[in-house]
């Protein structure tokens, strides 16, 4: 029988992860605005661990999770599910990775989602990256994804725009006050999105430029070598 772990993972009401101190980017944008394809692509060229918050849930609900019934019929209705179940899942996840960077992707979804993160893991996102995606473009992907989810279907697919414009839209203008959202234009083909993501990303987290690269520049007669990185 799956269980949503606290007792293991947190003190009072202190979270271990204050402990481990991650490095998190959230992952943000409309239904199939393309998050997962492309944190698969960061994850190859920049070495972190991707989570779905959606994806932890679906799992939940397989494992036999006595929240599982009430999870289900929350994303079959695009609804946001109550802080503290994501989390602990994100927390769990984080803990049990020995990574220490992650994308968290599709989280926080509202304002309570993020509140809640923040007060409980004291983390503060390093960037938020934003696929932004016209609902026309993210509908024509979502129903050729093929990929037997309960939410996608036109009525569902309606209702989390919905939950998106009126929801999550204000966790993003929220950061963006902040300074901290880079906006991505996702109605490009896979390819072109990855490169703008890739120019977001710091040169230091990509895996093919982790030795530093020395260039040499003449002084007269002697040569300088300068670092690069
Ligand atoms: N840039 C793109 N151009 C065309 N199709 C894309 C693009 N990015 C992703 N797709 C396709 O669109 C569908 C949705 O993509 P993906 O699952 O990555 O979106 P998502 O933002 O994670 O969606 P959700 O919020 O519903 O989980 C997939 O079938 C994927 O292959
Ligand atoms: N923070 C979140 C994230 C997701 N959900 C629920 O899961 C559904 C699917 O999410 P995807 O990111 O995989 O599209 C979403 O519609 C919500 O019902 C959530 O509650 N909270
Ligand atoms: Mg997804």
């Amino acid at each position: 029988m799956g269980t949503i772990v606290d007792a293991a993972y947190t003190e009072g009401n202190k979270s271990a992860l204050s402990v481990k101190k991650p490095k998190v980017v959230f992952v943000l944008g409309g239904p199939g605005s393309g998050k997962g394809t492309q944190c698969a692509n960061i994850v190859e060229h920049f070495g972190y661990t991707h989570l779905s918050a959606g994806d932890l849930l679906r799992a939940e609900i397989n494992s036999g999770s006595e929240s599982g019934t009430m999870i289900q019929n929350m994303i079959s209705e695009g609804t946001i599910v109550p802080p503290e179940i994501t989390i602990k899942l994100l927390e769990k996840a984080i803990l049990e990775s020995e990574n220490d960077k992650f994308l968290i992707d599709g989280f926080p979804r509202n304002e309570e989602n993020r509140a809640t993160f923040e007060s409980v893991t004291g983390i503060v996102p390093k960037f938020i990256l934003f696929f932004d995606c016209s609902e026309e473009e993210m509908e024509r992907r979502i129903l050729s994804r093929n990929q037997g989810r309960v939410d996608d279907n036109i009525e569902t697919i309606r209702k989390r725009f919905k939950v998106f414009v009126e929801s999550s839209l204000s966790v993003i203008n929220y950061y963006n006050s902040k300074g901290k959202v880079k906006k991505i234009d996702a109605g490009k083909p896979v390819a072109e999105v990855f490169e703008a993501v890739k120019a977001v990303f710091n040169p230091v987290d990509d895996k093919v430029n982790l030795l530093p690269r020395c260039y040499p520049i003449e002084f007269g007669r002697y040569v300088m070598y300068h670092r690069t990185i």
